[in-house]
């Protein structure tokens, strides 16, 4: 008989033209539904389903809609500028912004080019002009690019390529940007000039490539325009809202600026009587719809580019050019893979086993500790974002949050959950595995009294010392196999694989102990899958005994740890009725 599988696929949205040739990477695995047109009112009807969302410069993706898209893992831009996301607001969510850093900078360049020269020679003005009938020869001279200086704020991908191709023009050329790369200036032919003021007065054409942030709002206003040659003429093909529009405007009007190209308006679709629409309707402006991306090879590159990124982030991958998650290079993130799902596994150990401890109002300071081939790895954000993750999730509602390495640093700082990652240079060329990984709570203190400092890194001898000493908690963990192992809980030894539903004993270590556990279980009607026993670490309790006087511990008051592996929770009143037996001093449920 077939077996019908019921397995449903992730959607995702696209509410704006993204060329097929991306989408294409996507329709196998995933629904992807493109609706144009939607009104921002659908759009946040409608979020909730999905998955990831895709989008180009005109859907506004704002808190409000972000707040309601609680499946959301990923906002892709299909493009450069992400000014119409709220990136904070994504970052809180544990929503990744992916964008498309270089897909479309060739397109823009070339854009801005066709711009500075239909503004050079009347392109716009004296194609309407011969297609009224008219022949206006005289009225329509314009001027040469060829020995012109062009001045270009921003001097990032797309500035740079507007340089070189003025170069090929024969423009002189300067720019502002204060933090260029010199080298590539020179290599551009292009002259750094330190403030934007001193640039503007020798500008014959203006070209601004920043993207539209705080320092560059507004930064070409009434004052600036002022400080410029009367024959100057301005392209934007960067943002609206760089140039103040009614200020342009109004020099165009006065003669005191040339003639202006613009790509880029304050509201797109300009809206009615604007200063985007007055702007545009200004004979001495060539004006034409946010078009500097829009090339067939621009839209090809973007839409690969950021499909490429949705499935690897819907697959549980890093994208590879995340606007608000640091860069992982591909080996490092498949090595670290087996350790975020182990450390993961140690953080949400660490909250149910210790369940008294309330995590939204406490204080406890986290060492993580990597040994081995761990402790030469770059970036070990993946595994700190895992262990808020492990740590969180237990105690946090199931509709709540999507804990990542987007926001992990963020939640762990409300929650007043300090992290601190150490690399140990502890040799484990004798052990069994290549990467070890300690997790140490320490109980809060004051700041004097916190046992060391943070850079030098203990080894896992000294890290355990310091827990016996300290009573703080540790756990313990490596992989093996690709499975996550854990090694070690408190003072117990002993491997035991984090998985399923365990229940976990602190007793006695004497006869009877196990046969009475399983008795009371199957009472209960819970199956024992499998059971490990830890018993007390030897090291320490030699330790403890020293310190004791010597005495041995009698066989029977040894301590050992019972860990079973069950299939199905375990009842409070099951807990209850064991700890109530004497030798059972502690129990608890752990689910994995
Ligand atoms: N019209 C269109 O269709 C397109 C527009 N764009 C726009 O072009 C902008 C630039 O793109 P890219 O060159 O790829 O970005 P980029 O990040 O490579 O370069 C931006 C440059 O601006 C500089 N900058 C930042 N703040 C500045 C300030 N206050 N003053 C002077 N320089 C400053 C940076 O140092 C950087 O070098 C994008 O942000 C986007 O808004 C990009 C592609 C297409
Ligand atoms: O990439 C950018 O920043 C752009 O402005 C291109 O916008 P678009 O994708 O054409 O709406």
């Amino acid at each position: 008989m077939a077996i019908l599988m019921h397995t449903t696929k992730r959607k995702i949205l696209i509410p704006e033209k993204v060329s097929p040739d991306g989408l294409a990477l996507l329709k196998d695995q995933f629904d992807v539904d493109e609706k144009k047109g939607l009104s921002p009112e659908e759009l946040q009807n409608i979020i909730g389903d999905y998955d990831a969302l895709i989008v180009r410069s005109e859907t506004k993706v704002t808190a409000d809609l972000l707040s309601t898209a609680k499946k959301m893992k990923v906002v892709a831009r299909a493009g450069v500028g992400v000014d119409n996301v709220d990136v904070q607001s994504a970052t809180s969510h544990g929503i990744i912004v992916v964008n498309s850093p270089s897909g479309n900078i060739n397109a823009a360049a070339e854009h801005t080019i066709a711009l500075l020269m239909a503004v050079a020679r009347n392109v716009g003005d004296a194609s309407q002009s011969i297609k009224a009938g008219k022949w206006e020869r005289s009225r329509l001279v314009g001027v040469e690019a060829k020995g012109k200086t062009l001045a270009i704020v921003g001097l990032g991908k797309v500035g740079l390529t507007v340089a070189r191709i003025a170069n090929g023009l024969g423009m002189r050329l300067i720019a502002y940007d204060p933090y260029a790369n010199p080298n590539l200036a020179a290599a551009a032919s292009v002259t750094l000039r330190p403030s934007l003021a001193e640039m503007l007065k020798e500008a014959d054409f203006l070209t601004l490539h920043t993207p539209l942030i705080a320092s560059t709002k507004g930064m070409i206003g009434k004052a600036e325009l002022a400080t410029m040659k009367p024959t100057a003429r301005i392209l934007n093909v960067a943002r609206g809202g760089m140039i103040d529009e009614d200020a342009l405007v109004e020099a165009l009007d006065a003669g005191t600026i040339a003639g202006a190209g613009i790509d880029v308006f304050t509201s797109e679709p300009p809206q009615q009587d604007s200063s985007a629409s007055r702007l545009i309707a200004h004979p001495k402006v060539v004006a034409t719809p946010h078009l500097g991306a829009s090339t067939k090879e621009a839209q090809e590159n973007v839409s690969i580019d950021v499909c490429e990124q949705v499935v690897s982030i819907l697959s549980g991958e890093l994208p590879r050019s995340a606007v608000n998650a640091p860069i992982v290079l591909p080996d490092e993130y498949r090595t670290l893979q087996p350790f975020i799902s182990l450390v993961e596994k140690m953080g949400s150990l660490y909250t149910q086993h210790y369940s008294s401890v309330k995590l939204d109002s406490f204080r406890t300071t986290f060492d993580l500790i990597y040994e081995g081939k761990l402790a030469t790895i770059n970036t070990t954000k993946p595994l700190f974002a895992a262990l808020v993750k492990g740590l969180l999730t237990p105690i946090t509602s199931s509709d709540g949050l999507n804990i990542n390495i987007v926001n992990a640093e963020l939640l762990a700082k409300e929650r007043g959950i300090l992290i601190n990652e150490q690399r140990s240079r502890e040799n484990v060329d004798d052990k069994p595995y290549s990467s070890f990984i300690t997790l140490r709570a320490r109980a809060s203190r004051s700041v004097s009294q916190q046992p060391r400092s943070r850079n030098t890194s203990p080894s896992a001898a000294r890290t355990l010392q310091q827990a016996q000493d300290t009573d703080d908690q540790i756990i313990q963990g490596f992989v093996s196999g690709n499975k996550p192992f854990i090694s070690r809980l408190d003072k117990f030894k002993g491997e035991f694989v984090p998985r399923g539903t365990l229940l976990i004993c602190r007793n006695f270590d004497s006869v009877g102990k196990i046969g009475y556990v399983g008795n009371l279980l199957g009472q209960a009607g819970v199956n024992i899958k499998f059971m490990n026993v830890a018993p007390l670490d030897e090291e320490l309790e030699e330790r403890q005994n020293e310190q004791n006087g010597g005495g041995e511990t009698g066989e029977g008051n040894k301590e050992a740890l019972m860990i079973l592996g069950v299939d199905k929770p375990v009842g409070e009143d099951v807990l209850k009725r064991l700890i109530a037996e004497e030798g059972v001093l502690e129990a608890s449920v752990v689910n994995f």
